[in-house]
């Protein structure tokens, strides 16, 4: 078991304990905002609006049905379109039932629900990513994100750590192998669409994950905050993953992807998975399909969550572009990469994109 940190009265005022707390249990303190979790003027991506300003775009981000995209010419193409503009969209007929994704939502929210002792006993250590906690803290310089979660390794399973996989719920152990081994078929059918998407074999992409995959599943809970346009439940970002899967929060919307210099909130349809393209996808694509950048804004009400499930190639496991897509008319885009968890987070605390590093 991981021990709890220290938050007595006193050393609650100091600064360094705020950071140590859990963004739950600052979020029950209504009179003070820690200065860390502060957002500056330069993580806005300039002058971009925020939550309740409508923006310009009308278009919302599409929709695509997944159980036509081997028969349907049309919804094969309108993916590629979303993905090269978008950059994600929202699948619907994915094949996992409502029901099962309610079951997803319900133990994470059972999970948060927990008070801090039950949780704590999943607390990640202060150098490591995995487990239950707020940001890690790698730069002094870095705005925290008002968002607990809990994060796992959950593929491969020989390398799964289980002290961090919560006993309580008693079923969370279950729906979350569950959900893994769903969201693995999905992965791997979307990946030979999208190659067929851009004429290229169906196993383009799939054969550049190596022979043991990676997954990463991140549990978000954002609680409510007295002060939702001071601070970002996420600060934006693009994942460094292949494909990321999420399940939004049933309600309570937040998310907002970047689309043409606008921010532009994604809508909640209740059943649909919310796909998006990572890095190492763009990079894999030549550049043609786009890894979003995202964030996440916070509201003074309800508190949010989402379940994102990252699908990564085996560890250290270098990729590039899909040779079919490098020509003379479509030079090469980036160089050959391995991409790490530690390599985005160093990146994304600076403020900076592991995909920038990437390009020729
Ligand atoms: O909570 C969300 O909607 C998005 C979270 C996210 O972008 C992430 O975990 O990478
Ligand atoms: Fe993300």
């Amino acid at each position: 078991m991981v021990e709890s940190q220290s938050t007595s009265a006193t050393a609650m005022e100091n600064h360094d304990s705020q950071t140590n707390k859990q963004v739950q249990e600052i979020a029950a303190d209504y009179n003070h905002l820690p200065e860390r979790y502060i957002r500056k003027q330069d993580e806005q991506y300039g002058s971009l609006n925020n939550a309740g300003v409508s923006s310009p775009i009308t278009q919302d981000i599409p929709v695509i049905d997944v159980s036509l995209l081997t028969s349907s010419l049309s919804e094969l193409d309108k993916l590629k379109s979303a993905v090269s503009s978008w950059g994600c969209f929202q699948a619907i007929n994915h094949g996992i039932e409502g029901s099962f994704l309610e079951k997803v939502r319900e133990i994470s929210e059972l999970f948060f629900r927990f008070s801090g002792e039950e949780k704590k006993k999943y607390l990640r250590a202060e150098d490591n990513i995995e487990g239950y906690g707020n940001d890690m803290v790698l730069s002094e310089k870095q705005t925290l994100d008002w968002n607990d979660r809990l994060y796992l390794n959950v593929l491969p399973k020989h390398q799964r750590r289980l002290q961090f996989w919560p006993q309580n719920p008693s079923n969370f152990r279950e729906v979350v192998d569950e959900y893994v081994s769903k969201i693995e078929l999905i992965n791997e059918f979307l990946l030979k669409a999208l190659a067929r998407s851009l004429n290229l074999e169906e196993t383009s992409f799939l054969d550049q994950y190596g022979t043991s995959a990676t997954m990463q599943a991140r549990f978000n809970y954002y609680p409510p905050c007295p002060w939702p346009d001071k601070v970002f439940g996420v600060k934006a970002h693009a994942d460094i993953s292949i494909l990321t899967f999420l399940l939004q929060d049933k309600e309570v919307e937040g998310l907002q992807v970047l689309k043409d210099g606008q921010w532009v909130g994604v809508p909640i349809l209740p059943h649909a998975l919310t796909i998006s393209i990572g890095d190492q996808l763009e990079i894999m694509s030549n550049g043609i399909f786009k890894s979003p950048m995202h964030r996440v804004l916070i509201n003074s009400k309800d508190a949010r969550m989402s379940v994102a499930l990252f699908c990564m190639p085996q560890t250290e496991k270098d990729i590039g572009p899909v040779d079919g897509l490098v020509t003379d008319e479509t030079p090469r885009l980036y160089k050959n990469v391995t991409f790490t968890v530690d390599s985005f987070f160093n990146n994304y605390q600076k403020g900076r994109r592991a995909i920038d590093a990437c390009k020729i």
